[in-house]
């Protein structure tokens, strides 16, 4: 973390995820400068205008400015990519690999070149393969590229959760693990609410339908947007993860990290439990898991291995 001035974060991809985030961050004031990029330059100035006047309306010391170039995001502490194309109803995050792979590419060589030392936090979808191209296109140790989808998949089943039981909201903790697509992990043996076990309180046709509903979260908001997907509670999401990295927490969220032998995979990109702290993702905690759940992750990383491999049969990674 660079100690000479203060904190500085890099958002590329200020749209709905990007410009939220941003927000919310301006809003801590935890950093310093958050630096927006977009293709869409003056839309970006409009906006970070617009963010730096907001924190001096709440007495923020943190300024938003615009990168007009990829070279102009220097030195940043962390990096948050929410560039690309969200989805449409009717499609899946997996129909955006090779339109958000290419854009990935060319903005992780940026942000490689111009903020080496940057913890660098994917958020564009498909999410767990944009993770796998940034850390393969940055040449980064896989502890600073991090995907975030966990932290958002939680905070929708516990919001179910909520609204299923009529009671315990801020007391539930649900645990979801996985990749960030339609097979995706919620585990309800770890989730709790003020403590009690979900099952003491759920029947197990309620949970069934809670697990179903999180899997499909995501769909479940384009359908009623339309023209693209949701925005706050992922930003929120991200921005939980930045302060976690900037506070040095040391706090367990769940997040997307490249697996080298954890849980017995290899060489892929899944969502578990991870320490964030300075140094990005310090931490990988293996969870026990029972054979079903065990099936589940597998069939989870299966899925991500086909985009992986995909983008291989495509030569992507070529030439590199
Ligand atoms: N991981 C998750 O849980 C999660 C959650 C929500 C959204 N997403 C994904 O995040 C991405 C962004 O979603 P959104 O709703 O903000 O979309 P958006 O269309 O509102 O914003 C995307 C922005 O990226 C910009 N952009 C495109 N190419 C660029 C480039 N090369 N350099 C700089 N900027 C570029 C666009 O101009 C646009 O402003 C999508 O891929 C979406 O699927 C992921
Ligand atoms: O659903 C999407 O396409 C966006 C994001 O991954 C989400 O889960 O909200």
């Amino acid at each position: 973390m660079n100690k000479e001035r203060g904190k500085r974060v890099g958002i590329v991809g200020a749209g709905n995820v990007g410009a939220t985030v941003a927000y919310s961050l301006a809003m801590l004031g935890t950093c310093h400068e958050i630096i927006l990029r977009d293709n869409k330059i003056e839309v970006a100035k409009g906006k970070a205008l617009d963010m730096s006047q907001a924190a001096a309306a709440v007495r923020s010391h943190t300024v938003v400015t615009v990168a007009e170039d990829i070279s102009q995001l220097t030195d940043c502490d962390v990096v948050v990519v929410t560039a690309g194309s969200p989805r449409l109803p009717g499609m899946s995050r997996d129909d955006l690999l090779m339109i958000n792979a290419k854009i990935t590419k060319e903005v992780i060589q940026g942000i490689a070149k111009y903020s080496p030392n940057a913890i660098i936090i994917m958020v564009s979808n498909p999410l767990d393969a944009m993770t796998y191209v940034a850390l393969k296109e940055s040449g980064f140790d896989r502890s600073r590229v991090i995907g975030m989808a966990g932290i958002l998949d939680s905070s929708r089943m516990a919001a179910f959760i909520q609204e299923k039981l009529g009671y315990g909201g801020g007391q539930i903790r649900a645990s979801v693990m996985g990749g960030h697509g339609d097979d995706m992990v919620p585990l309800p043996r770890y989730s709790t609410v003020a403590g009690v076990p979900l099952s003491d309180v759920l029947t197990d046709d309620e949970i069934n339908e809670i697990v179903h509903r999180t899997r499909h979260g995501g769909a479940e908001i384009v359908g009623y947007l339309k023209t693209g997907s949701a925005y706050y509670a992922p930003a929120k999401s991200t921005a939980i993860m930045v302060e976690a990295i900037l506070k040095d927490t040391k706090q367990i969220h769940p997040c997307a990290v490249y697996l080298d032998g954890e849980y017995g995979y290899n060489d892929v990109v899944s969502g578990v439990p991870v320490m964030l702290g300075a140094n990005g993702a310090e931490k990988i905690i293996e969870v026990t898991l029972d054979e079903k759940e065990k099936d589940m992750f597998k069939n989870s990383c299966a899925s991500v291995q086909e985009l992986i491999d995909s983008l291989n049969n495509n030569k992507f990674f070529e030439g590199e």
